[in-house]
């Protein structure tokens, strides 16, 4: 377990890391998230003494990282992949760490095995590419076997594969109990890691919650319905008191979570449906409704389809809807 208790930094004149106070548990992926600048390796680096708060304080099973004897048994961590020694073989860096942490040279070769590196294990590491060096860094963060994970950006530069393989180990780590912090830019691949959220924005907490709660919480979720009898449709759900948002396209949307009562309803007035789905947001969607506000660095340019560059305004979300049946 990772606790925060009103976790602060300030670099001059920019306040990194504001008050921040959350508890990473065991046996989930908890990622965190946060616009560029929101202040996640700031946080990461506190977590593992490299930092040192301005005020506030951070414990790993109750204790300062300074306090604890062969942390890498404790917590194992992937920062900065390029934190290598070029000159060094993959091999003999995880021997080096291995030597100063207490752990058998035997686990050197479990590791590199674990992370598919054994191959090149006398490679230097200077040669790799970033994804062979993000699995370096990997092995020596499990090196330890430790009960606690942080992952800064894992899947920076890793192949599909690499990715399928990381969310794999992930869930796996959680599963055997153990506690996962794990940061990421890429949305599509939390949605399918974490179990629980911590998001931040200038430095602040903005949420603390399971994915599901987040999604529901910073997203509308609604049932699109179509049918052949869309008059006769719309009037039965008028009469039930149901309020329908009409689209373009003949589909219909009623607000709420629940598709049932809507395909009961049209059952028992005889109305063939066509489609009857439920749509909720996806988790980028409901991070960029969050995160508006504190999105430090936008784009200034037209990106198509550029999720950064636009953020969806708070207040304005779904303004556009024609309410009413
Ligand atoms: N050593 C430092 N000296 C001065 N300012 C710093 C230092 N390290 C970080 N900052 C500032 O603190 C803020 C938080 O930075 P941090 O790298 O923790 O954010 P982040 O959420 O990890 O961002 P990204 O997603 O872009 O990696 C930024 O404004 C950054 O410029």
């Amino acid at each position: 377990m990772i606790e925060l208790e009103g976790l602060t930094k300030r670099y001059d004149e920019k306040l990194a890391v504001n008050n921040l106070t959350f508890t990473v548990r065991p046996g989930v992926v908890t990622g965190f998230l946060g616009p560029n600048g929101a202040g996640k390796s700031t946080t990461m680096r506190m977590v593992l003494g490299l930092d040192h708060p301005t005020s506030g304080d951070v414990r790993i099973d109750g204790k300062r990282y300074d306090q604890i004897e062969d942390p890498l048994r404790y917590i194992g961590a992937l920062l900065d992949a390029k934190a290598v020694h070029g000159g060094r073989s993959a091999f003999n860096h995880l021997l080096c760490l291995a030597q100063s942490n207490g752990i058998p040279a035997a686990r050197v070769h479990e590791v590199l095995d674990t992370v598919g590196l054994t191959g090149v294990a006398r490679k230097k590491a200077k040669g790799f590419s970033l994804g062979m060096g993000q699995r370096l860094g990997i092995a020596a963060a499990l090196l330890g076997d430790p009960r606690i994970l942080m992952f800064d950006e894992p899947v920076n530069g890793l192949d599909p594969e690499g990715i399928h393989w990381i969310r794999t180990l992930m869930k796996s780590l959680a599963a055997q109990g153990r506690t996962v912090f794990v940061s990421s830019h890429l949305m599509s691949e939390m949605a399918l890691t974490a179990d629980h959220l911590v998001v931040i924005g200038q430095g602040r907490l903005l949420a603390d919650t399971s994915m599901a709660d987040f999604i529901a919480k910073n997203s509308r979720s609604y049932v699109r319905v179509r049918s052949p009898q869309r008059k006769r449709l719309l009037d039965v759900l008028h009469e039930a008191g149901i309020t329908v948002v009409e689209t373009g396209g003949g589909a219909l949307e009623v607000d709420g979570g629940k598709a049932e009562p809507i395909g009961e309803l049209a059952a028992r007035h005889q109305i063939v449906l066509h489609e009857l789905s439920l749509q909720q947001a996806s988790l980028e969607e409901a991070f960029m409704r969050l995160t508006a506000q504190s999105v430090e660095y936008h784009a200034h340019s037209e990106a198509p389809g550029g999720t950064w560059a636009q953020p969806v305004p708070r207040g304005e979300w779904g303004a556009d809807w024609k309410k009413g049946a």
